[in-house]
C-alpha cells in the first residue's frame, strides 16, 4: 500500500520521510537525478573515475587534478602496513568469526593504537582507514583460513586491486581490478542510510573518528543493510536453474519471506547502481563460463518485479559479481566497509563542521504513573 494515497497518513516509522539534517555530499532518489555524489551522476563516476578519485571528491570537496590524485594514491599506498599489535589481535580472532566482526574489532583496535587526539588529525586518520582496511580483513582471513602471515603491501596502486592481490596472493587481471573499482565507487556513499546516520550520531557527541566508524560497521553488518549482499548470494546458490529459482521465489513470497537484495527504503522503482553492477556481473559470468548464477539472478529480478514490483538494490548483482571473482561470500560486506568508510567519514567531517548533538524525541507509549512497590510486595 502506498503512503501517497490521498487521505492516508504517511507511515513515518523508521524516520521514513523525515529530514534529519543537511548534506552536500549526496542525493538519493531525487526526481530525475537517481544518485549523485556532490552533483556528479553515479553513472558518470562509475564509467570514468577511479575509486580514490571519488573518495577524494567526497572527503576533500572537489575532484582532484592529476597531480593531486597521484599524490593521494601514493599517500594511501604508503599507509597499508598493519601495526604488530593489531596483527596480534587479528590472530586471536577465531576462524569462524564473522568477517564484519573482524572489521569492527580491527577498526576499534586501530583507534587504540593510533587514536585521533584532535579533530585536526581527522584527514590523516581517515586516509589511514581507507588504506589499511583491505590489509585488516585479508590478513585475518588468510591467517585464520590458511595459517599464513601475509605481507600487506602489493604492486597495485588501487584499493580494489590491492585487496584482490592480498586475498588471492597474485595480481588480479584487468577486468577484476576494473570491477572492484566500479563496485567501490557504487558503494561509497548514500546519504542518510542507517550506517551513515550511526556515524553522524556518534560524531555529533564530538566522539573520535574510530568510534564513529566502528559504530557504522556494526550497523552495516545487518542483513537489512550491507549484509544483504551475502544473503543474496546464499539465496541464488540454492537454485540450479532459472525455473527452480522462479518456483523457489514464488514459495518464499507466498510464505511472506523477505527476499534479500530487493527493495529499498528510498528508491521506489529502481536502484541506479543495479544496472551498472548487473552489466559487470554479466561480463564476469561470460569470463568464467557461468551458465547458472547469472541466469538465475536475472530470473529472480524478473519474478520479483512481476509479482511485487520489487527491484534489485545495489546488493543483488554484487553477489554474483564478487563470486565470479573468487571472493568468499563472507567477505562481501567487508568490501562494502572498505568503500563506505569514505562516505561515513565525509559525513563525520560534515557533521563536525556544523554540529549540534543529534537527539530526537520519542512518542511515549508506557504507563502514565507507576506506583513503587517494595520487592516482596510485587505481583
Ligand atoms: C545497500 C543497502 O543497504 S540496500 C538494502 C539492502 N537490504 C535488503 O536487500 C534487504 C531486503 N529488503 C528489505 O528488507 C527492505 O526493502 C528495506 C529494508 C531495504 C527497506 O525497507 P522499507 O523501507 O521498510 O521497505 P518498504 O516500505 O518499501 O516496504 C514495502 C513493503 O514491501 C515489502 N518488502 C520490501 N522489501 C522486500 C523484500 N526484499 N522482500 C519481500 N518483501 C519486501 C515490505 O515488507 C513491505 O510490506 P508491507 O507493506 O506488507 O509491510
Ligand atoms: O540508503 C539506504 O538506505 C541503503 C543503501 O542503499 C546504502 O546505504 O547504500
Amino acid at each position: 500500500m502506498s503512503d501517497k494515497e490521498p487521505g492516508k497518513k504517511p507511515n513515518t516509522a523508521g524516520l521514513r520521510g523525515q529530514v534529519a539534517g543537511e548534506t552536500a555530499l549526496c542525493t538519493v532518489g531525487k526526481t530525475g537525478a537517481g544518485l549523485t555524489y556532490r552533483g556528479y551522476d553515479i553513472t558518470a563516476l562509475a564509467d570514468n573515475a577511479q575509486f580514490e578519485e571519488v573518495a577524494y571528491l567526497l572527503l576533500r570537496g572537489k575532484l582532484p587534478k592529476r597531480q593531486e590524485l597521484d599524490d593521494y594514491k601514493k599517500k594511501l599506498s604508503s599507509l597499508r602496513a598493519l601495526p604488530d599489535a593489531l596483527k596480534k589481535v587479528l590472530e586471536q580472532i577465531p576462524k569462524d568469526a564473522h568477517p564484519m566482526d573482524v572489521m569492527r574489532t580491527g577498526c576499534s583496535m586501530l583507534g587504540n593504537l593510533e587514536t585521533e587526539a584532535d579533530f585536526s588529525e581527522q584527514d590523516d586518520k581517515i586516509d589511514r582507514m581507507l588504506a589499511v582496511f583491505p590489509s585488516i580483513i585479508t590478513y585475518w582471513y588468510r591467517f585464520a583460513h590458511e595459517g599464513v602471515r601475509i605481507e600487506t603491501d602489493s604492486d597495485s596502486d588501487s584499493i580494489g586491486g590491492h585487496f584482490l592481490e592480498l586475498l588471492h596472493g597474485k595480481k588480479p587481471n584487468e577486468l577484476h581490478e576494473r570491477v572492484m573499482n566500479v563496485s567501490l565507487i557504487l558503494y561509497a556513499e548514500h546519504e542518510f542510510n542507517a550506517s551513515t546516520f550511526t556515524a553522524r550520531v556518534c560524531a555529533s557527541t564530538l566522539s573520535d573518528i574510530h568510534s564513529c566508524v566502528t559504530g557504522a560497521i556494526g550497523t552495516l553488518r545487518g542483513p537489512l543493510h550491507g549484509g544483504a549482499n551475502e544473503a543474496a548470494m546464499e539465496l541464488i546458490q540454492r537454485f540450479k536453474t532459472p525455473d527452480e529459482a522462479e518456483k523457489g521465489l514464488m514459495g518464499m513470497l507466498e510464505r511472506k519471506e523477505k527476499i534479500m537484495g530487493f527493495g529499498h527504503a528510498i528508491y521506489r522503482e529502481s536502484d541506479p547502481r543495479n544496472a551498472i553492477i548487473k552489466q559487470w556481473a554479466e561480463k564476469l559470468s561470460q569470463e568464467v563460463g557461468d551458465t547458472v548464477l547469472y541466469p538465475v539472478s536475472v530470473r529472480c529480478e524478473e519474478v520479483m518485479w512481476r509479482e511485487k514490483k520489487l527491484f534489485c538494490n545495489a546488493d543483488f548483482f554484487h553477489a554474483s559479481a564478487y563470486h565470479f571473482m573468487g571472493i568468499p561470500t563472507e567477505l562481501f560486506t567487508p568490501i562494502f566497509v572498505m568503500s563506505r568508510v569514505s562516505g561515513w567519514t565525509a559525513h563525520v567531517k560534515e557533521q563536525r563542521a556544523n554540529n549540534r548533538i543529534i537527539r530526537p524525541s520519542a512518542d511515549y507509549t508506557g504507563p502514565d504513573h507507576s506506583e513503587w512497590l517494595p520487592i516482596d510486595q510485587r505481583p
